[in-house]
C-alpha cells in the first residue's frame, strides 16, 4: 500500500483545480422545492422541471480508458430509461461527430438529461408505480488524453462518477488519470468493472488492481456487460444511492457554469449550463462575468436528449441556453453567467486550454485560401480550443498556424475540415511551444520554425522545451524495451512499479517533441499493442536546440523548417532528405535535397533529372484514352507545390509529418 500511496500521491499533478474548486463552491445546499410525484418519462414540460428539486436529482460523468466502454453504457443507459429507444440503429449515441463514429472515439463530450424511477428498497421499479422518479444528467467525456481538458470541464458539473474499466484490460494508463481527476474533484466514484461477457473477464484480478491503486473496496465495483446488458439494472440506482445531489441555492439569483458551445447555423451559439443556484426562465436577462455582456434568454432547455424546450431550469439542473450570442468566443468555457444586474461571486474558473502541438495548415490549392479560413472559421465555432493566427509562407503561400491541444486533436481537426468542410489541406510538420533566449536577454515563445529565422541578427543564448511526465502501462515481459525506447527519446525515470504479477508501471519526465510525433506507434509496436500511455504537462527544461532547414537546389522551403535536439540532428536530417527523395518526382532537371543546420549541410541526396511522359505506354492513336491521361496528369499537378522551380506533391508533406524525430 506504501508504494500505492507515494504513486497517488506522485500523480496528483494531473488534478485541475477549477474543477474541484467548483464542488467545494457548492458544499451548502439549501433545498426550497420539495419533492413531488414525478412526470411520465418522456414528457418534459417547464412546469414538470420544477418537480425536481436538487435532492431529487444527480450530476455524474462516465469516465475511462479509450475504448472500455462509456460511450456504449451511455448508449445503454439513455435506452434503460426511454430517453432513446432500444436499437435506434445509431450505436453510440453521444458520439454525435462523424470523426467520432469513425475513429470509435469520443471528442467532444455531450450530456443527456434522463429520468428513472427509482424506489429505495430491492424491487423493480415496474412494481413500484410510485416510485419516485429523478433526474439524472449523464455527461459523457472523452477518453483520450488530448481532451482532459474536456473531462475536467465536465467533472466540475458533476458529484458523481462512473469510472468504468474493462475486465480482461484492467486498470490503464487513462484510467488512472481519469480517477485522479474525479477523485481530487471530490466526486464520488462507482468502480464498474464492465466486459464481464469476455471469455477473458478477470473481475477479480481488476477488483484488486482498484484495491492496490486507488484503495477502492472490492465490494463497491459493479459488474457489467454492456454488450449482453448483464448487471446493467445495478447502475442507476447505484448513481441514485450513492451520488449526493447537486448543492445549490435555490433562492438565490441564478448562477451557472458555461459547460461548453457550439455554433448552430439556425439558432446561434447554443450553450450548456450548469444552474448552480437559482432557476433560469426563458426571457431573463443574464449576464457574463468574464466580459460583462448582457443578453435576453431566447430559449432554454434540457438535452433528452436532443434540445427539449422547457422555458426553465432550476438549481442543479444541466441544460442549454440559447441567448442571442453571437460567435463562440463570447461564450467563455467555464465563465459564469448570473442574473444581470445583479453582483454574485463568479465560479471557479477552468483551467485554460494550453496549446502543445503546432502546426501550419495550407490550402493544398493556393486559390482555396479564402475557402479553408471560413472551413477554419467553422470549425473553431465548434472547437474553441484551437488558436489560429494567420501566416505566410514562401513555399505556400497564405495559411494558417494553429495550436491543438495534442497530436490526436490536430488530426482530428484536419479531418473535420476535411470531412465536414471538404477543404484540402497541407500540414507542416507539427513543432511544441519552445522557448528561446537571445544574447540580449529577450525570450521568445517559437510555435513556428521558420520565425526563427526572421533574427538572425540575434545570438541564441539558451533555449527551453516543454516536458510531460508520461505513465506507461506493459506487461512486465516489455519492461526493457519500453525503457530502452524513453531513454532514446531522451527520458528521464521517475517511477518503475508493478501494479499486479504480470503488469508494470513506468513514469517518464520526457520532453514532448519526443513524444508528438510517432511514439505513442512505437510503443504499441514493441510491446504487441499491450502499453497503454497518458500522459500531463510539466515543466520547461533547458534543451541544446537547433533549426534544422530543408534545401531544394539551395532554396531553403520553409514549411519544413523543424526544430530538433542538436544531437539528433544528423539522423532526422538524413531521414527527412531520404523521405523527400521517395516523394518529390523526378523532373527535368537535377534536384539536389539538403537539410542544414545554420550553414552546415548534414545530409544530402540528389534526384537525377528525367521527363515523365505520361503517353509513352499509349500506344496507337486512340484519342480520347491519350486525353484521359493528360487530363490525370494536369488533375495531379494541381497538387503540387511549386517551391522555386521544384514541385513538390501534397503527399510529401504528409509524409514528413510521420518522420520519427528521435529515432
Ligand atoms: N464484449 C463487449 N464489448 C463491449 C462492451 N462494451 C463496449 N464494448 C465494445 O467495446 C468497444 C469500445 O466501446 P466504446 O463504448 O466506444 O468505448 P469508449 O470507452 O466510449 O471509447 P472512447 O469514446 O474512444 O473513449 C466497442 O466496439 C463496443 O462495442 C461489453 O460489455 N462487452
Amino acid at each position: 500500500m506504501a508504494g500505492a500511496a507515494a504513486f497517488r500521491r506522485s500523480t496528483r499533478r494531473v488534478f485541475r483545480p477549477g474543477a474541484y474548486a467548483l464542488s467545494r463552491a457548492l458544499q451548502h445546499p439549501e433545498r426550497l422545492l420539495s419533492s413531488q410525484a414525478s412526470p411520465d418519462r418522456g414528457g418534459v414540460l417547464g412546469s414538470e422541471l420544477g418537480l425536481y428539486p436538487p435532492e431529487r436529482i444527480r450530476n455524474f460523468s462516465i469516465i475511462a480508458h479509450v475504448d472500455h466502454g462509456k460511450s456504449t453504457l451511455a448508449d445503454r443507459l439513455l435506452e434503460l430509461t426511454g430517453t432513446i429507444k432500444k436499437g435506434h440503429g445509431q450505436p453510440q449515441y453521444l458520439d454525435k461527430l462523424q470523426v467520432e463514429r469513425e475513429r470509435g472515439i469520443t471528442v467532444k463530450a455531450q450530456t443527456a438529461t434522463m429520468f428513472y424511477r427509482h424506489a429505495n428498497n430491492q424491487l423493480p421499479a415496474s412494481d413500484q408505480p410510485d416510485a419516485p422518479s429523478y433526474l439524472l444528467n449523464l455527461i459523457d467525456t472523452p477518453g483520450h488524453v488530448d481532451f482532459s481538458y474536456e473531462v475536467s470541464r465536465s467533472l466540475a458539473a458533476c458529484q458523481g462518477a462512473l469510472l468504468v474499466v474493462d475486465a480482461a484490460q484492467g486498470v490503464q494508463a487513462q484510467t488512472i488519470a481519469n480517477f485522479y481527476l474525479a477523485f481530487e474533484s471530490n466526486l464520488s466514484i462507482i468502480p464498474i468493472i464492465n466486459k464481464i461477457d469476455q471469455p477473458t473477464a478477470d473481475p477479480d484480478n481488476v477488483r484488486a488492481q482498484l484495491k492496490r491503486l486507488f484503495d477502492i473496496d472490492p465490494s463497491e465495483a459493479l459488474l457489467t456487460s454492456a454488450k449482453t446488458g448483464q448487471g446493467l439494472s445495478q447502475v442507476l440506482p447505484a448513481v441514485i444511492e450513492r451520488i449526493p445531489s447537486p448543492p445549490g441555492k435555490c433562492d438565490s439569483p441564478v448562477r451557472m457554469l458555461l459547460l461548453d458551445s457550439y455554433y448552430d447555423e439556425y439558432r446561434g451559439v447554443i450553450c450548456h449550463v450548469a444552474v448552480v443556484d437559482g432557476a433560469l426562465h426563458k426571457g431573463d436577462k443574464i449576464a457574463s462575468a468574464a466580459t460583462g455582456r448582457t443578453y435576453e434568454v431566447l430559449d432554454v432547455g434540457i438535452m433528452h436528449p436532443e434540445l427539449t424546450p422547457t422555458g426553465v431550469l432550476y438549481t442543479g439542473q444541466v441544460g442549454y441556453v440559447i441567448s442571442g450570442m453571437r460567435s463562440t468566443k463570447e461564450a467563455r468555457i467555464g465563465d459564469t453567467l448570473h442574473q444581470a444586474k445583479s453582483t454574485v461571486e463568479p465560479l471557479p474558473g477552468f483551467k485554460p486550454a494550453r496549446h502543445m502541438v503546432f502546426s501550419g495548415l495550407y490550402p493544398a490549392d493556393g486559390s482555396d485560401f479564402d475557402a479553408l479560413s471560413h472551413a477554419i472559421e467553422k470549425l473553431t465555432c465548434n472547437d474553441a480550443s484551437v488558436s489560429v493566427t494567420k501566416e505566410t509562407s514562401t513555399a505556400l503561400g497564405m495559411g494558417f498556424r494553429c495550436g491543438f491541444l495534442g497530436l490526436l486533436h490536430m488530426d482530428v481537426f484536419h479531418q473535420r475540415l476535411e470531412q465536414e468542410h471538404g477543404a484540402q489541406v497541407i500540414s507542416t510538420i507539427p513543432t511544441v511551444p519552445y522557448i528561446f533566449e537571445y544574447g540580449d536577454g529577450s525570450k521568445v515563445q517559437v510555435e513556428n520554425p521558420a520565425a526563427l529565422a526572421s533574427n538572425p541578427g540575434k545570438r541564441i543564448a539558451a533555449c527551453w522545451e516543454p516536458t510531460v511526465i508520461a505513465t506507461i502501462i506493459i506487461p512486465s515481459e516489455y519492461v526493457g524495451p519500453v525503457i530502452m525506447l524513453c531513454s532514446e527519446r531522451r527520458g528521464e525515470q521517475q517511477e518503475y512499479t508493478f501494479i499486479d504479477a504480470q503488469r508494470a508501471l513506468l513514469k517518464y519526465r520526457l520532453p514532448l517533441r519526443e513524444i508528438i510525433v510517432d511514439f505513442y506507434n512505437e510503443l504499441k509496436s514493441i510491446t504487441s499493442g499491450y502499453a497503454t500511455f497518458d500522459y500531463e504537462d510539466s515543466e520547461y527544461q533547458q534543451s541544446d536546440l537547433v533549426k534544422m532547414d530543408i534545401l531544394l537546389n539551395g532554396q531553403p522551403v520553409d514549411a519544413m523548417a523543424t526544430i530538433v535536439h542538436n544531437q539528433k540532428a544528423q539522423r532526422v536530417g538524413r531521414e527527412l532528405v531520404e523521405k523527400l527523395k521517395k516523394f518529390i518526382e523526378r523532373q527535368m532537371f537535377e534536384i539536389t535535397i539538403q537539410a542544414a543546420v545554420g550553414s552546415k549541410v548534414i545530409a544530402r541526396e540528389t534526384l537525377s533529372a528525367m521527363r515523365k511522359n505520361v503517353l509513352a505506354k499509349c500506344y496507337g492513336g486512340d484519342i480520347t484514352r491519350k486525353k484521359k491521361l493528360l487530363e490525370k496528369q494536369k488533375e495531379g499537378k494541381k497538387r503540387m507545390k511549386r517551391v522555386g522551380s521544384v514541385d513538390i506533391p501534397q503527399e510529401a508533406f504528409h509524409e514528413l509529418l510521420k518522420v520519427s524525430n528521435s529515432k
